[in-house]
């Protein structure tokens, strides 16, 4: 069977081609390790078919997965454009030197100060969510005698089957001009009308972790219907991201280019239906970007037993460096980094080392035998690990190491106690 991870010689969990026990001690746990090589393959997936088919397009990478100034330079290098959902990734890619023309930004509720540095930093196009946003623009392009590129977001009304707390196209969502009620179709005359607005097109995301291409198909089928029954010709139509990955061994990935060809060939198909020139096509993939790609090792150290319940094995990191399991439920696989392939001698829970009982990495794990001091590297922890990681009850974030080609090299330091109070003041 093929296993979600890479072995070397000795046997040990590799990660681009560095022994990942290798990583834990250079570098300390807990760690987040990438294998940079795996999320390059991703992104050349998800371009080839665009490629292959001379489409106009954009793979935008939604850095919420995963923003880090080392990560846009990779994204970069890949001639990937990003997307941006706050004034700190908008930040972190002027660090980075992120080509702005190349970046789009989302959103529900942009500032006037975050949409300020949008126009001001040349930021390619502003996927404009609400009313209010489209007068915020309107006043700071006027005043500045600037146009800008948009698109407008919609909310298609498709649901897609995932966690409810992850399904952001149904009807009821914070997010994007509602169709039924005829607010997508007043949001697009009215942007249509103002001549600071240059509307390319029309943006819908249907969710996140999906695995059947279904609801892209429809969503991408709305559009092209809403634009064709609102008259407007886009130039480009954004299927959102939302692309499922795998954390264990029930999830079954569709390749990137599955769901590529089901978005471009409904788009190709309902605009040549309609006599409508083919727009570019753009996604928004975030998880499935960096998630395999990216690892947590942590030390094992406590151990509980509760006889004739469960044991409880304890590692060194917990809900500040993956909130996800506490959070969503999310379920996640972890291995030995000395021996990912050992058979398994028991079923435990991993827990972290936060005061909070629903502190899980890992609700079942089959595992060999273990003692303090080994250490557990949890899989696919790539997107939405470090970039909601926390500092509850004081721990520093871990540190992330960048792995290719046989050599490591940190991209984000580890947090010092230091750091934990460098914006504390007294107050006596
Ligand atoms: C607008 C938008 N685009 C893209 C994404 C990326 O989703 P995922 O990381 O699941 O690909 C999200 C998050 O779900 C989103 O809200
Ligand atoms: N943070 C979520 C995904 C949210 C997507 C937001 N658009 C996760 O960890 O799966």
């Amino acid at each position: 069977m093929q296993t979600p991870y890479q072995t070397n010689a000795a046997g040990h969990l590799s990660i681009g081609d560095v022994d990942a026990n290798e990583l834990a001690q250079r570098f300390g746990t807990p760690l987040y390790a990438y294998d940079v090589g795996a999320m390059r393959q991703q992104m050349r997936d998800f371009k080839r078919v665009f490629e292959e088919r001379h489409l106009k397009y954009a793979v935008s990478y939604a850095s919420k997965a995963f923003a880090t100034i080392a990560m846009y330079e990779v994204a970069a290098q890949e001639g990937m454009h990003i997307d941006v959902v706050s004034g700190g990734e908008i930040y972190t890619a002027l660090r980075a030197k992120f080509p702005m023309a190349d970046v789009s930004f989302n959103g529900n509720n942009k500032s006037v100060e975050e949409l300020t540095m949008a126009i001001e930093n040349g930021l390619g196009t502003i996927i404009v969510d609400n009313f209010y946003e489209l007068q915020v623009l309107h006043e700071l392009l006027a005043e500045r005698q600037q146009t800008q590129d948009i698109l407008l977001r919609i909310t298609p009304g498709v649901e897609a089957h995932t966690h409810d707390y992850i399904s952001t196209g149904q009807t009821d969502s914070k997010f994007g001009f509602d169709v039924n009620s005829g607010q997508a179709e007043a949001a697009l005359q009215q942007a249509l009308a103002d001549p600071n607005l240059n509307v390319l097109g029309v943006h819908a995301h249907i969710g996140s972790q999906i695995f059947d291409v279904t609801g892209f198909q429809m969503a991408a089928a709305k559009l092209v219907d809403l634009v064709h029954e609102w008259d407007f010709e886009p130039q480009v139509i954004n299927a959102g991201g939302g692309f499922g990955i795998r954390y264990t061994a029930d999830d079954e990935p569709l390749p990137a280019a599955t769901f590529v060809e089901a978005i471009i060939d409904t788009i190709a198909e309902k605009t040549a239906a309609y006599g409508m020139q083919m727009p570019a096509v753009w996604i928004e993939p975030g998880r499935s970007i960096v998630g395999p790609a990216g690892y947590s090792l942590y030390t094992i150290g406590s151990r509980k037993d509760v006889p004739g319940i469960r044991s409880y094995l304890a590692v060194d990191g917990g809900m500040g460096d993956n909130i996800r399991p506490a959070l969503y439920q999310a379920k996640y696989e972890a291995v030995l980094a000395a021996q990912p392939d050992a058979p398994s001698d028991e079923v435990v829970r991993v827990a972290g080392k936060y005061c909070e009982s629903g502190d899980v990495l890992v609700w079942e794990q089959a595992l060999p035998k273990t003692k303090p001091g080994d250490v557990l590297a949890v899989l696919a922890t790539g997107a939405y690990g470090y970039s909601m990681a926390s500092n509850y009850n004081r721990n520093g974030r871990p540190a992330v190491v960048f792995v290719e080609n046989g050599q490591a090299k940190v991209v984000v330091e580890r947090e010092t106690l230091a750091d934990l109070v460098r914006l504390d003041r007294h107050y006596l």
